[in-house]
């Protein structure tokens, strides 16, 4: 048995993965206090898609997307990931969902007093029963698939460049081959080259491994060079969503500055598409 399969055999029950939709928001409200964040929010992505999720600050990408992996309580509304609506799971399903989905948050978000292969044996050792070289032959893996080298494995940390923080954060979230990942800004902090190398990055595994990839992004080149499709939140809901090319078309006034304004014409970003 080849060490993904592993993976599959130990996963606790199977799931409807042949969903097309692969997440499904429908009506989602969350607040906290009297202070409604998100509303009737509406949202879908497709298996195989890279959705840029974009939108002012504090306009509460992060809170969807929290509320999404079940951080955040919701009000109302139904979240169904992989054809399961996650409030009807059994403990199971929830299992067998939590395993399928992979996290970038923001920052990294690496335990410091962990080295890099540590780090992405820390999903394996919560889900599966795996020997400890078993574990070390699969962190290896993982490592090469985000192209870091081989002695990154040993590492702290504060001892990576913030690339290769980005790098190893993906590769934990990687830990487990889920079929989805989100990134919480994954580019930011990164200098242009090192963005552009992570967003190719994130292509490749999407073509290779077919991965869906929901990505919160400020990041127009992120936007512009991987995203198959973009979600535009605002007034608690998705406001406009479709390809750049609607983006670039959408006479909504918030869409049309970010896209159009000062600075994507800087990037000259309308020449490329
Ligand atoms: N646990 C919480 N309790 C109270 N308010 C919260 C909580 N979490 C988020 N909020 C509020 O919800 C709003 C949306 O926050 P969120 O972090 O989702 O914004 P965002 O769109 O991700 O912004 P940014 O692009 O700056 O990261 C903010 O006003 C924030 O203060």
């Amino acid at each position: 048995m080849t060490v993904p399969d592993l993976i599959t055999a130990q996963r606790p029950a199977p799931l409807e993965t042949d969903a097309e939709i692969v997440l499904a928001v429908r009506g989602v409200t969350v607040g906290f206090g009297d202070r409604i964040v998100l509303d009737n929010l509406d949202l879908d992505i497709r298996r195989g898609e890279i959705l840029g999720f974009v939108g002012a600050s504090g306009a509460g990408k992060s809170v969807l997307l929290r509320t999404v992996l079940g951080l955040n309580k919701k009000r109302a509304g139904r979240i169904e990931i992989f054809g399961i609506d996650v409030d009807k799971a059994t403990e199971q399903e929830r299992t067998a969902i939590d395993m399928r989905m992979g996290v970038l948050f923001q920052h990294g978000a690496l335990f410091s007093a962990l080295t890099v292969l540590e780090n992405i044996q820390v999903p394996m050792r919560e889900y599966l029963d795996l020997s400890q070289s078993l574990m070390n032959e699969l962190a290896r893996l993982k490592l090469e698939l985000v192209g870091l080298p081989p002695d990154a494995g040993t590492k702290f940390p504060s001892e990576l460049s913030g690339g290769m923080i980005k790098r190893a954060a993906l590769a934990r979230a990687l830990a487990l081959d889920p079929d989805i990942v989100f990134l919480d800004e994954p580019t930011s902090g990164l200098d242009p080259i090192g963005a552009a190398d992570f967003d190719e990055l994130v292509g490749k595994l999407r073509d290779t491994m077919g991965l869906t990839v929901y990505m919160v992004t400020h990041d127009l080149d992120s936007l512009f060079s991987v995203c198959d499709r973009v979600a535009v939140l605002g007034n608690k809901k998705v406001l406009v969503e479709g390809t750049i090319q609607d983006m670039l078309a959408s006479e909504e006034p918030w869409v049309k500055s970010y896209f159009r304004g000062k600075r994507a014409r800087q990037l000259d970003l309308s020449a490329r598409t």
